[in-house]
């Protein structure tokens, strides 16, 4: 969540984050060499819904500012914390050079990208962020017992992805011996769950790289929307097979059935106001399919689930929430169905994925412990693309105020750092978030204009043809009429050319 850098006693009680890349004296944000300056922070004040009313109970109130109100704001194609690295899809010394990063079919790639892909991930597992440490207290209990040791733990890059993920899902704590409250979702159920998950992945991709040093690696998706019972990417040269011993186990021909859980003991962080650290403790757990008293989530989302989702024409619709009807981000996140109608009893697309998977990997709290969350959710990032690239939206679209508290247009997402809003993930990937998707798509069926624009040109061709053939057959009877007289004319000039003779005669 915040760079090494910031957490000293004198970071934290500034409020300052704005570390220089290059780790010199008077160049907060690379400001000597032009990358960027250190600016405050602004944080959104518009109104949140109603479902949360703790205000001011909660540390990501406001993101982010109970910890730092000032960072670095980069100029050009410079970013990240310190303006030290280049925008996504972009390398180089002055990040002037374009790389392509192309995210593709799992099941698409060859044996040996499959077999880097699963290394990488295993890699990411095991290295520390090299950047990012995280808060294992609260804010108010962060500078330690001594009020002089502030309360933050190194933690490994996979494990960062997955502590993001449990630290925007839980419950705000009220104190000790009250319940905490888990009406609260910093990334579910309001419109930015699509903004959230898609900033999640590309801080991923973007630490993969780094650790890999490849500014091409790209993270591959999972077309999970194939219908039926069978997790095909459940094999043990992607994400592991199942066990032979244990349904709900992970074959140890995969290297996933070495991987630990981090962030289980949600009862203590409940009841303690504790906060999940970089512990592992017991292995993944996937059972896809085994969920028998859930027939509903037996089955994967069929392929036609993605075409009708797609032709939800609205982004989301009131009260922003997961009983919102007729949204297309409520669709695609899979509490409506798939044509967009709300009904409390379904679950589709992300959350019929998830629910699935019937483990690990089905609950918000631990699911990206389980890497097959990765894949199922470049998807659903895939899925969102599209939609932006076919309704083109305005940035209007995205609600400014009254979405679930998080989820406002300028709700700086928790707990990303450097600040990152709601609003700078609705955007087309390719043109302007320097990565693609290769993937094929169910054909757009024609919108209204259309519709009424080819049934006028084809209005307009029938009209000509009809008039064409008319006049065709006019004067074709109008020539044969013609050939009809052509005897008589032939008397006629028969006989004048016989009174001519006549005449000289
Ligand atoms: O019950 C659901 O609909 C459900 C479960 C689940 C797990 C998960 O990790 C998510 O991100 C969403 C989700 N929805």
């Amino acid at each position: 969540q915040f760079p090494r850098e910031c957490v000293t006693l004198e970071g934290l009680r500034s409020g300052q984050c704005c570390p220089s890349p290059f780790g010199v004296a008077n160049d907060a944000c690379g400001s000597a060499t032009g990358r960027g300056q250190c600016i405050s922070i602004a944080a959104d004040a518009s109104p949140h819904g109603p479902q949360y009313p703790h205000d001011g109970r909660d540390d990501r109130e406001r993101w982010p500012v109970r910890y730092f109100n000032r960072t670095c704001q980069c100029n050009g194609n410079f970013t990240g914390y310190d303006c030290g690295r280049c925008m996504h899809g972009l390398a180089g010394l002055n990040c002037d050079q374009p790389v392509a990063v192309v995210r593709r079919n799992v099941m698409q790639l060859s044996a040996d990208q499959k077999r880097a892909f699963v290394i990488a991930l295993d890699q990411a597992k095991r290295t520390v962020h090299p950047d990012i440490v995280i808060a294992t207290r609260r804010y108010q209990d962060v500078f330690g017992p001594d009020g002089n040791t502030p309360q933050f733990e190194n933690i490994t890059i996979y494990n960062y992805f997955v502590w993001t993920h449990y630290y925007s899902v839980s419950k705000t704590f009220l104190g000790a011996g009250q319940p905490s409250f888990g009406g609260v979702d910093f990334s579910h159920e309001g419109p930015g769950f699509v903004t959230w998950h898609r900033f999640h992945l590309l801080q991923l991709e973007r630490d993969m790289q780094d650790m890999l040093q490849d500014p091409s690696f790209a993270l591959p998706y999972w077309n999970f929307a194939i219908g039926g019972s069978t997790c095909d990417i459940c094999t043990d040269d992607l994400l592991g097979a199942r066990s032979n011993l244990d349904m709900n186990s992970i074959s140890t021909n995969s290297i996933f059935s070495n991987w630990r859980v981090i962030c289980e003991s949600v009862e203590d962080y409940d009841n303690l106001g504790t906060i999940c650290n970089n512990t592992e403790t017991t292995p993944i757990r996937r059972n896809p399919a085994g969920n028998v008293a859930r027939p509903m989530v037996q089955r994967l989302p069929e392929p036609q689930d993605v075409a009708d989702c797609l032709q939800v024409n609205t982004f989301d619709t009131p009260p922003y929430y997961s009983t919102s009807s007729e949204s297309f981000r409520n669709t695609i996140e899979g509490y409506n169905a798939p044509k967009g109608n709300y009904d409390p009893v379904v679950r589709s697309l992300h959350n019929l994925a998830h629910l699935f998977l019937n483990g690990t990997g089905g609950q918000t709290h631990l699911s990206p412990n389980d890497p097959i969350f990765v894949l199922l959710h470049t998807f659903t990032d895939a899925i969102f693309d599209e939609w932006l690239r076919r309704h083109a939206p305005d940035s209007a679209v995205y609600p400014s105020e009254n979405a679930p508290i998080g989820h406002n247009r300028g709700y700086n997402m928790v707990p990303f750092w450097p600040p990152v809003t709601n609003a700078e993930m609705f955007l087309t990937a390719p043109e302007n978030l320097g990565y693609s998707y290769e993937a094929e798509w169910p054909a757009a069926p024609f919108t209204l204009t259309e519709i009424i624009t080819i049934a006028m040109v084809a209005a307009l061709v029938i009209v000509a043809v009809i008039f064409a053939a008319t006049t065709c057959v006019v004067r074709a009877r109008s020539y044969s009429k013609l050939e009809g007289r052509q005897p008589l004319l032939g008397e006629q000039y028969q006989r004048y050319d016989d009174d001519k003779s006549q005449s000289v005669v």
